[in-house]
């Protein structure tokens, strides 16, 4: 026989994890959180900086893109989360939430309710800020945020790069000013990485009335006529069914999500009659629309150990181990991710706001996928993506077996003027490393090498080492058009007692990383639930 819950939620990331805790505050209401991934125990997903042995192996789904037609065909590694926790278990911890005006192209774009004033209250719900506060921050929320306590070295001097390029000083990407350059905020407390796993869920699962479920794939949503009324689930081949006497609720994450609602017969009819998929609702958007930033990073070889490759060598990584383990400081409390700005690709007041992202890593070859310095030398890397870039992919399935990986084709680099975009953030990106706060430390540019000249030269660049920069939404869109899939409340078109609730379901991907606009998502969409919007 089935377990019966209130609620069942599919996807233990980062906005499942606000929803099971939220939901589970009634006591009299049952819930049930079900994750593919393991518990979240690996030491890496704790300490700050073990974010760069993670965005692949065991806590990622292995995925890669279909071959890039705009990207010299290539199959792009494409890391997502699955670990309990999701994406802010495994991510650069980086705190950002977007421009407002982000929010407020959301209510044009057919999601009422989710202008920046309507929402905000949700982001300063679930912020708890160590350091900010006022109209901006929250501080008594559960999403630990604090500041990177010990910089290192070179990103200072990148920051300060900045500057003498005319990029100003930003104290806070998430206040009244978006522009500038800076330190990151991380979601870290107390020198501790702070995922919602552990700042939401954490604290709830001691509460009687909520179920967890890990190692746990969702094979299919279970209908009844129209009506979403539980999840069938593997654990270890076998197989369990949960009933949801009042809605399923799927926070799967933005690939995860339409690849469950298209084996579960939603989403584009033909496509699923393809596969032998029998069609419960037909909804063309599901899986359409992906949107993701396409990240360019340049490489920098440094004449000295500056950077955090220092601690690639043993006895220094013991050095930093031992730091960690009894004062909780150093370099075992970095992002590795520490620096970042936003600037505009035609210079200050072509735009009304930034549609420049810059991240500045305090080493080299950190993620997988990125070039690197030759072995045993030290190095620096600065990424840069085009904000809202205009191209859109697709997740589709490639067959009815859901331990398939769906085909992945985000369409990077497919308009020109992503194109146009991303190479200006290539070459503002060379010239802060060719400041003298950071060319006193560096040896070479490595990549792009002084090959790299004319506009054509750039262009190649990008399409030859831009990659996914773990920001993929609006695979099941919020909105009242045709290919919409869920309307403001998050429901489901056409469907009952069925929500999508992560980052899947934005309109259009946000001038920022998006972690914290995923926890707002399940913040607001906890109320939306209960009732309470
Ligand atoms: C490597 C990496 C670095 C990043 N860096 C940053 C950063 O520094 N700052 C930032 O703001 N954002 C960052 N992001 C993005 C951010 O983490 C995501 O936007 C956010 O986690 C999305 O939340 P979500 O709830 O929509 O999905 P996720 O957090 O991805 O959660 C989805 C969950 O659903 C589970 N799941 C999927 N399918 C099923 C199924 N069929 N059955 C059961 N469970 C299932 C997955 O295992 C996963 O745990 C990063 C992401 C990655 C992957």
């Amino acid at each position: 026989m089935a377990d019966a819950f209130d609620y069942v939620i599919v996807g233990g990331g980062a906005a499942g994890c606000v929803l099971a805790a939220r939901l589970s505050e009634n006591p009299a209401t049952r819930v049930c959180l079900v994750e593919a991934g393991g518990r979240d125990t690996h030491p890496y997903i704790h300490m700050p900086v073990g974010f760069a042995k993670m965005t692949s192996g065991p806590m990622t789904w292995g995925l890669v893109t279909a071959p890039q037609r705009h990207a010299n065909n290539r199959e792009i590694p494409y890391a997502q989360a699955r670990v309990l926790g999701g994406g802010s278990s495994i991510n650069a911890e980086i705190f950002t939430r977007g421009h407002p005006s982000d929010y407020d192209r959301w209510v044009e774009e057919g999601a009422d309710g989710w202008s920046f004033k309507e929402i905000q209250k949700y982001f300063l719900r679930s912020e708890g800020n160590t350091v900010l506060s006022g109209s901006w921050h929250g501080t008594d929320g559960p999403l630990g945020v604090s500041n990177i306590p010990d910089p290192q070295l070179t990103t200072r001097a990148f920051v300060q790069s900045c500057q003498e390029l005319g990029i100003p000083y930003n104290p806070d990407f998430n206040g009244p000013v978006q522009e500038g350059a800076g330190v990151y905020q991380t979601t870290t407390r107390n020198g501790r990485r702070c995922s919602a796993a552990v700042g939401y869920l954490r604290p709830a699962l001691k509460r009687p009335n909520l179920t967890l479920v890990t190692g746990a794939l969702v094979l299919r949503l279970v209908f009844e006529r129209r009506r979403a009324v539980g999840v069938e689930y593997a654990v270890k081949g076998e197989r369990h069914t949960a009933r949801a006497e009042s809605e399923v609720l799927v926070t799967s994450g933005a690939i995860g999500s339409p690849k469950l609602l298209m084996l579960s017969g939603v989403g584009p009819a033909d496509h699923l009659r393809s596969l032998g998929i029998s069609v419960v609702q037909d909804l063309p958007g599901v899986g359409q629309n992906l949107t993701d930033h396409f990240g360019i990073d340049i490489v920098a070889e440094l004449k000295e150990h500056v950077s955090l490759d220092k601690y690639n060598r043993p006895h220094w990584m013991l050095w930093a181990g031992l730091q960690y383990a009894l004062f909780r400081s150093g370099p075992v409390t970095s992002n590795v991710v520490e620096g970042g700005a936003f600037w505009y690709a035609d210079g200050p007041g072509s735009q009304s706001c930034p549609d420049l992202q810059f991240h500045f890593l305090a080493g080299a070859g950190a993620e997988a996928g990125v070039p690197s310095v030759p072995k045993g030398a030290s190095g620096i890397t600065l990424n840069s993506y085009t904000l809202r870039p205009r191209s859109r992919g697709s997740v589709t399935l490639h067959s009815a077996d859901p331990n398939a990986a769906p085909i992945i084709d985000p369409n990077f680099l497919a308009e020109p003027d992503d194109l146009r975009v991303s190479v200006e953030g290539v070459k503002i990106s060379r010239e802060i490393f060719q400041q003298p706060s950071l060319q006193r430390h560096i040896k070479e540019i490595r990549f792009p090498d002084f090959n790299v000249r004319t506009q054509a030269d750039y262009e190649a660049y990008a399409r030859q080492y831009g990659r996914t920069s773990y920001h993929p939404v609006s695979t099941c869109r919020m909105g009242r058009d045709p290919l919409a899939v869920v309307d403001s409340s998050l429901r489901v078109h056409g469907i009952d007692g069925l929500r999508i609730c992560d980052s899947s379901v934005m309109p259009s991907l946000v001038g920022s990383n998006t972690n914290a606009p995923s926890i707002m998502i399940g913040e607001k969409a906890s109320d939306l639930v209960r009732g309470n919007a």
